[in-house]
């Protein structure tokens, strides 16, 4: 399936300069999303994913149907502000901006093995963040599921040596 087909560019958002990569047609499309979470999900499933954590909002999109493939638990990192309970917080940057991220702090038990989602993996702001959350809980992280890599933008490299997949790359 030719997944590009149904990712939209959009020029100059959220502000000048940035090329948007629009998943919404991917996600209209019932098939195409059960077929592109299904990819991501044999990945995930040879890392023996135990948990899959994802940042808001895309990374829901991608991560809870994941992890319900999986049959394993969706841990949700939140912007800042929206969890209940006691959190830990993170300032990151991402392509188009600063913010805080944050996740409960009794949200994975030390040594459980996460495979981290997000719907596109850009400067990998956002992902080295989730990820700096996870290993703070004393989370196993062994694997990172992304449905588009912008490889001109590197962020494959900020997240060291961790095992990446991702669907399809511009
Ligand atoms: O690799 P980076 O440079 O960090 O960029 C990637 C992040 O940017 C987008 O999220 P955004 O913050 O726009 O939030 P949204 O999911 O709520 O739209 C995207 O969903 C990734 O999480
Ligand atoms: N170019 C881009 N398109 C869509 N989401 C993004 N998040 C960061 N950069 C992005």
């Amino acid at each position: 399936m030719d997944f590009k087909t149904l990712i939209r560019e959009i020029p100059d958002f959220p502000q000048p300069g940035i090329l948007f990569r629009d998943i919404t047609p991917l996600l209209a499309d019932g098939e195409a999303y059960q077929k592109a979470i299904n990819k991501l999900a044999v990945f995930a499933k040879e890392k023996g994913a135990e948990l899959i954590v994802g940042p808001e909002a895309r990374g829901y999109v991608v991560g809870a149907p994941l992890a319900y493939a999986l049959t394993a638990g969706f841990v949700p990192v939140r912007k800042k502000g929206k969890l209940p309970g006691q959190t830990l917080a993170v300032q990151y940057g991402l392509e188009y901006g600063n913010d805080v991220l944050e996740i409960h702090v009794d949200a994975i038990q030390p040594g459980q093995r996460v495979v981290v989602a997000d719907d596109l993996l850009a400067t990998g702001g956002t992902m080295s963040a989730t990820i700096d959350l996870v290993k703070k809980l004393g989370g196993n992280v062994v694997g990172g599921a992304f449905l588009i890599e912008l490889m001109e933008l590197g962020g494959r490299n900020k997240l060291g040596d961790l095992d990446v997949f991702t669907l399809v790359q511009y």
